[in-house]
């Protein structure tokens, strides 16, 4: 696990949207996992200045969805679709029939995950995941005590995580669903590359938890461990509660030569 410590949002957006643009450089049809929240907003904002300079051509880009509410009409505006079209598809210029999600309002919830999986794999498997992080270490919406060997299931959230999304609901935590669709754990290691980005105090202890603490199902970001290739992308207060941030910082200052991330 390789961990970069930047000083603030912007600058982990900018470094995780050149690692994108330098992976559609060489592979222009490669398939990105994307996250919702409010974490991954800066890097989709720096990869969709990069397609306005002409610094990296998205025109055969695919976009794959980490996870979705249950319930929600596809264009209910805070369906994941809904806000992924929004936030990534429309700003980049990417088509819908270059994206694939799970269908959060299929009567077979089951089947519609089953085939979300197939999907993927068939699709050739995403090639750069990109993730945030809750506060209680959950990525996607796999919460604590996930199978660290899930496949896309069906979950239900904590209370903390729908008081956290409440902000998307008018700040009604009645309205934010208490079902969902979400890769599983087993699904987002099978990526080539897992990225995490994770900013602010807020998240110090889930991120200390994910890359010092042990690999445990009580922290699903821990997994990543697990990944031969996996970035973790912290802010300085992000990192406040690393024991080895010194460490952190002094190998990345000192890369040998710069491959990106
Ligand atoms: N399912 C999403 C996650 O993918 C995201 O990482 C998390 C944190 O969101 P934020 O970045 O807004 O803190 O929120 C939701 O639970």
């Amino acid at each position: 696990m390789e961990v970069v410590i930047v000083p603030d949002a912007k600058a982990g957006g900018e470094l995780i949207a050149e690692a994108m643009a330098q992976l559609l450089r060489r592979k222009p049809g490669a398939l990105l996992g994307v996250a919702t929240g409010s974490t991954p907003l800066p890097v989709y904002e720096a990869l969709a200045a990069k397609v306005r300079s002409g610094a990296v051509d998205v025109a055969r880009a695919r976009i794959a969805q980490l996870d979705e509410y249950v319930g929600l009409p596809a264009d209910h505006p805070e369906s994941y679709r809904s806000v992924l079209r929004r936030e990534v598809l429309e700003p980049l210029g990417i088509a819908m029939d270059q994206f694939m999600g799970p269908d959060g309002t299929a009567a077979d919830v089951q089947g519609a995950c089953e085939a979300y999986d197939k999907a993927l794999a068939d699709a050739g498997g995403v090639d750069l995941q990109l993730l945030g992080i809750g506060t209680d270490g959950h990525i996607g919406f796999n919460e604590p005590c996930s199978s660290l060997a899930s496949r896309t299931r069906i979950k239900t959230l904590t209370e903390q995580t729908r008081i956290d999304n409440a902000r998307f609901f008018d700040g009604e935590i009645d309205q934010v669903p208490h079902h969902v669709i979400t890769q599983g754990i087993g699904t987002i290691l099978e990526a080539r590359h897992l990225v995490l980005l994770a900013t602010g105090e807020g998240k110090a202890d889930a991120v200390a938890a994910t890359v010092e603490g042990p690999v445990a199902a009580v922290c699903p970001a821990s997994a990543l461990q697990l990944h031969p290739h996996a970035t973790v992308v912290v802010d300085d207060a992000a990192a406040s509660k690393l024991k080895l941030a010194d460490y952190f910082r002094h190998t990345y200052a000192n890369k040998p030569e710069w491959q990106g991330i």
